[in-house]
């Protein structure tokens, strides 16, 4: 593992000196801890930091008496249960990376260990098979092609890392190991669709060398252009966070759908092709968010300036996001996030879809469908006192409606107001009060949105599936826990 020495991410992925036992529990107040004849620790609760040091003053069949500071912080003796007291591991052990080989692998010793290695950059750390990894919420520079280059045909003693992991996984395909599957878990906001993006990002560097399949393509301005298919498995992900990610109020870019990614390589270990199954598209977002909450980028992107003005007023786009209804539930201003730049990834979002191979006339079919449902927020209905008779407040609404989706606006109208329903052999149709018709016009954006997303997942795997016969393939599977 030479290697590892040379390079300047190494501070973030094996320090050369690992701190004493003492520097490494002085966050836990060991340093503070009275002296005793013969020092001995054990971890006992706390209700702040989970878990903290105290010394051993005797231990019983019923108990330990230990000394700690109490919640006056002055020092006293305690009795603790003895199944709520963990043991504490050698010094040896400080800042492991592989924390299945703790000689006391509990719950504090776990926590411990992941927090003093946090404390020092270091976001990962190995757990048998398992890598866990904390977000820093800011970038350390261990994700350069430098570092791919470390871990490739790296074959152990490695240090912890998600290209570790990878590399695992395709040596597991080289060697003849049949499928591997990678699982990619974590609360919404922990780094999963950061994490899979690296991941492709080391297939991409060291299993991407004969991904020189062109495929031609349209620009925003409708030139040609052509893209190999590593730079198509790049920007997929962009392209599919545009239309299915959203800002909550526990992270700005939260996919609103799981995914399953399947990566095939050829018999000679190089990627010939990605596919990807999307489920469960959190589709309630294209009518309502919560508070301080948005719906799918997409739909801020349209409306920016980085959109062209001649589209949006193609599309019938004549308003500020705050004022459509539809996308505006999450409060005044909820539109406005510092870390998204709209304009700027509504133009990467069509650069994606230029890479992926939409056609000039897809895209225009695709935003018009997402206008669509924008403008279907617009509908204006009035409700006949004491019948349950809805009508159209206005037409001018559903007419930029149908005319982006190809209906006439009569037929249109009456679907929502008065839907066609099956009785017996006969069709009728039924008029209904303003809420259901509301519920209808939800139910349809709702609808329309779901199966645009669908459509444009099997256009990116139409174009990314792959051409040859794959031999082995590694499947990334992300459980995405919507909140
Ligand atoms: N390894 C990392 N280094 C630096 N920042 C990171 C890293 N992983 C994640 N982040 C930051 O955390 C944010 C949230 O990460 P990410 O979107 O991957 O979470 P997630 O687990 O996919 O969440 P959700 O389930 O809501 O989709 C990212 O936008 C990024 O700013």
């Amino acid at each position: 593992m030479d290697s590892f020495r040379d390079t300047k991410a190494l501070k973030y992925l094996r320090p050369s000196q690992v701190g004493p036992m003492a520097a490494g529990l002085s966050a836990f107040g060991a340093s503070e801890l009275p002296a005793v004849e013969e020092p001995s620790t054990i971890w006992i609760p706390d209700d702040k930091l989970g878990y903290k040091l105290a010394n051993v003053v005797e231990r019983s069949d019923a108990g330990v008496v230990v000394k700690a500071k109490n919640k006056e912080n002055v020092f006293e003796e305690m009795d603790i249960p003895s199944d709520e007291t963990q043991e504490v591991n050698p010094s040896a052990f400080e800042l492991c990376e592989d924390m299945a080989s703790l000689t006391h692998l509990n719950e504090a010793s776990v926590l411990h260990n992941l927090r003093q290695r946090f404390l020092l950059d270091l976001i990962h750390t190995f757990s048998g098979l398992f890598c866990v990894t904390i977000n820093p919420w800011r970038w350390l520079p261990i994700y350069t092609d430098q570092v791919v280059q470390l871990y490739t045909g790296a074959q152990e003693h490695t240090p912890p890392h998600v290209f570790a992991i990878a590399q695992t996984a395709y040596s597991g395909i080289l060697k003849g190991g049949g499928d591997q599957s990678i699982l990619i878990t974590g609360e919404s906001g922990a780094g999963k669709t950061e994490n899979t993006k690296k991941i492709i990002q080391y297939f991409t560097v060291v299993a991407g060398g004969g991904m020189s399949r062109m495929c031609k393509s349209a620009t925003f301005n409708s030139a040609l252009s052509s893209s190999s298919l590593e730079e198509q498995i790049a920007e997929m992900n962009p392209l599919l966070e545009s239309f299915g990610n959203a800002k909550t109020t526990q992270n700005d870019n939260s996919s609103r759908f799981g995914k399953f990614i399947r990566i095939k390589f050829g018999s000679d270990g190089i990627v010939v092709g990605t596919e990807i199954e999307s489920y469960l598209l959190e589709k309630s977002r294209v009518v309502s968010q919560n508070v301080s909450e948005r719906s799918f980028h997409i739909f801020y992107q349209l409306l920016s300036e980085g959109f062209p003005a001649s589209l949006k007023q193609a599309l019938n786009l004549r308003m500020p996001a705050s004022s459509y209804r539809f996308i505006n539930r999450g409060g005044p201003d909820s539109d406005q996030v510092d870390s998204i730049n709209d304009a700027v990834d509504a133009q990467h979002t069509d650069r994606a879809l230029n890479t992926l191979g939409f056609s000039p006339d897809e895209k225009l079919y695709l935003y018009q469908m997402v206008a669509a449902c924008l403008l279907m927020g617009q509908l204006k209905f009035t409700e006949r006192t004491g019948f349950d008779q809805t009508f159209i407040d206005g037409t001018a609404e559903a007419n930029d409606v149908c005319a982006l989706i190809g209906l006439k606006t009569n037929r249109f109208v009456d679907g929502l107001t008065e839907p066609t329903m099956k009785v017996g052999d006969q069709l009728i149709r039924k008029s209904q009060n303003l809420e259901k018709t509301l519920f209808s016009v939800s139910a349809v954006a709702k609808s329309v949105y779901e199966r645009t997303f669908k459509w444009i997942v099997t256009k990116c795997n139409s174009s990314l599936r792959a051409k040859g016969a794959g031999k082995q393939s590694l499947a990334g599977r992300l459980a995405h826990f919507l909140t």
